[in-house]
């Protein structure tokens, strides 16, 4: 039986022979960056990624393994932004400020090494690529509790960005504060949805006779609890440890399964990875006309098509009242039977985006 100093050299061992190899790989991917500068070929790949996490995951299962499926992913998703940050830097925009959880979002994707641009606004994440002031935005799309974010859905109607990735991520609030007890808080501040998802812990702690103060973000609530003793914010995780407010309580949510599901945009197309999704907008030329959305979405069922969502909207235009909606289904644009049905809609409809299906997707 080992003991722990053995144990210890052991590790050390292996821990140099990791970096040597980690080294030797980011040697490879270097030579992958000339490539791709010469070509003009883009520097994120998740079809890629996700490829290399499926065949790395399928090798530990099937040598007993202790690592399994996410903890795989969650090293790998490191040494691929730092991967991709060696290939070519680039700036990754975010509907800040920072500490909210869309921050926390393009943390997960991008690294802790990749260059971020935290800003007020979705619209001002998409006006930043269009722009070319970024490469990459992060922005959320919906929530399993509160539904669809109406400007992110408009915004994509209206630019030329394209979603190249989607990510679901649990939803957890924490209860943060410099106060010593409960009974020392006068206030507390948070975005009004973080207040609705956390009513019960409000009534249960008897804070409900407290000034609870809305603000833009759950960070900006954070900011505020760090300046005043005798406040506390509802907030996330990172916004508590960036700001340094202590946590009293965490996951006070009432319900523990909320989780948003954010999107990547860029301005590039993916390859099919054989587990996509694609989003389109649709306008139906006839749309007055009583069963054209059905006809529609029966050209999509006739090719075997399987639709994870469909929403309307209203359409912002002059021309009086008009709906038109975003559909997300599963399959990517460059597959036959997907194209056969696209290009019978080619006037109704716009893509935006086909990429790797999410992998908490419930
Ligand atoms: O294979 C590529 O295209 C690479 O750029 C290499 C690599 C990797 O680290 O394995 C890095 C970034 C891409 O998103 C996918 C994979």
């Amino acid at each position: 039986m080992k003991s722990l100093d053995d144990c210890r050299v052991a590790i050390d061992k292996l821990d140099s022979q990791m970096l040597d190899l980690l080294n030797e790989r980011m040697r490879v991917v270097h030579r992958v960056g000339e490539i791709k500068k010469e070509s003009g070929g883009a520097i994120y790949r998740p079809e890629r990624e996700k490829a290399i996490i499926d065949r790395l995951e399928a090798q530990s299962k099937e040598k007993g393994g202790l690592l399994n499926k996410s903890a795989i992913a969650a090293i790998f998703l490191e040494i691929f932004a730092v991967s991709r940050n060696l290939e070519k830097p680039e700036l990754i925009a975010y509907l800040g400020p920072e500490g909210t959880f869309t921050h926390q979002a393009a943390e997960s994707r991008f690294g802790a090494m990749s260059d971020y641009l935290s800003l007020g606004s979705i619209n001002a994440v998409f006006k930043t690529l269009e722009a070319k002031r970024a490469k990459f935005g992060v922005v959320p799309i919906e929530n399993s509790k509160d539904g669809i974010v109406g400007e992110t859905l408009d915004l994509l109607a209206k630019s030329s960005v394209k979603i190249v990735a989607e990510l679901y991520m649990p939803i957890h609030m924490s209860f943060v504060t410099k106060a010593k007890k409960l009974s020392d808080i006068k206030r507390i501040y948070s975005k009004d949805k973080g207040f609705g998802q956390c009513r019960e812990f409000l009534s249960e702690h008897g804070l409900v006779n407290v000034e609870l103060i809305p603000v833009d973000s759950t960070a900006k609530a954070a900011i505020l609890a760090s300046q005043d003793e005798s406040a506390a914010a509802i907030c996330s995780h990172i916004a508590a440890k960036l700001y340094s407010v202590p946590t009293m309580f965490e996951n006070i949510e009432d319900e523990h399964d909320s989780s948003t599901r954010f999107v990547i945009l860029s301005d590039f197309k993916n390859a099919i990875s054989g587990d996509d999704k694609t989003s389109i907008l649709v306008k139906l030329e006839d749309a007055k006309e009583a069963g054209s959305l059905v006809h529609f979405l029966k050209d999509f069922d006739d090719e075997n098509i399987n639709l994870s969502k469909i929403e309307s909207r209203p359409s912002k235009g002059n021309a009086g009242f008009g709906y038109w909606f975003y559909i997300d289904f599963y399959g990517h644009v460059d597959e036959a039977h997907i194209q056969k049905v696209l290009a019978k809609h080619d006037a109704e409809v716009t893509w935006l985006g086909s990429y790797v299906k999410g992998e908490d997707e419930v």
